[in-house]
């Protein structure tokens, strides 16, 4: 069983604080529901996750190590950060088995992954051809290659049509059920009231809640209203830090 471990991160850009001594722990088994406002420091808590930005200060440790120090990382954590990341010259089915191959993953499990995601029909053509939801289905495909027990999923939902957001629910159910550590930023509250067990909400960089989803809701009619209730004061991500909450 895999968790992430982040102690006391931040991380700034020039004047810009985007992570402000975060510390959490994205827990195994469950669907862990990354939510905040724009500019809240979701996609950089996964970046520095992955080793793709460096911490200011603190630590993100995957199963007890950073990132970079996994030797098969493909194995260990999978993620979805950017559905432009594929070569747009290459086919689907290319940019799969090049990344299968940096792993020693057999050409079958990309043909299954192709298969699950529903690119079968479009493996053979280039990344430039495809529309944004393809893209992310390929970009889920190239998560999920090294059967990893740590799942990064950020805005997945992000130009997928009903039955893509439909096969996206019943996936990341599967992974956490099957003991993963799966962490699913969004901005669409209905689909994480659905998927997830767990809520990490940030705002302007520091943790607002570390909470399940019941636990989020109780007092509240919906998600979204819960949501409101404690984002709106970090709302504004272009304040000056000293006008911040
Ligand atoms: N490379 C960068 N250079 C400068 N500032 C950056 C950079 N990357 C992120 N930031 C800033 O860091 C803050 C956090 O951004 P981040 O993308 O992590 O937020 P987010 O919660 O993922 O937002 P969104 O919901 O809009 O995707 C923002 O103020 C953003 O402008």
């Amino acid at each position: 069983m895999t968790s992430i471990d982040i102690r006391g991160l931040t991380k700034r850009y020039g004047p810009v604080r985007a992570l402000d001594d975060l510390t959490v722990t994205i827990e195994p088994g469950r669907v862990t529901g990354f939510l905040g406002p724009n500019g809240a420091g979701k996609t950089t808590t996964m970046r520095v996750v992955l080793g793709l930005d460096r911490p200011t200060s603190g630590t993100a440790l995957v199963g007890g190590r950073p990132y970079a120090t996994l030797p098969d990382p493909l194995r260990h954590v999978g993620a979805l950060l950017d559905a432009s990341a594929a070569h747009p010259a290459r086919t689907a089915r290319d940019h799969l088995l090049t990344l299968a191959l940096t792993h020693r993953i057999p050409a079958a499990r990309v043909d299954r992954l192709l298969e699950e995601t529903g690119l079968a029909s479009a493996a053979r053509r280039r990344v430039r051809t495809f529309s944004l939801g393809m893209r992310q289905r390929l970009g889920l495909a190239a998560a999920l290659l090294g059967d990893p027990p740590v799942v990064l999923l950020d805005e997945p939902t992000n130009g997928l049509d009903p039955e893509g957001i439909v096969h996206l629910r019943n996936l990341t159910r599967r992974l956490a059920d099957e003991g993963r550590t799966v962490l699913i930023s969004s901005h669409l509250m209905g689909e994480i009231a659905r998927v997830a067990d767990h809520l990490v909400v940030l705002g302007q960089g520091r943790l607002l809640a570390d909470a399940p989803l019941d636990r989020f809701t109780a007092s509240h009619a919906s998600l979204e209203d819960a949501y409101f209730a404690l984002t709106t004061p970090f709302a504004d991500h272009a304040a000056p830090e000293g006008r911040r909450p």
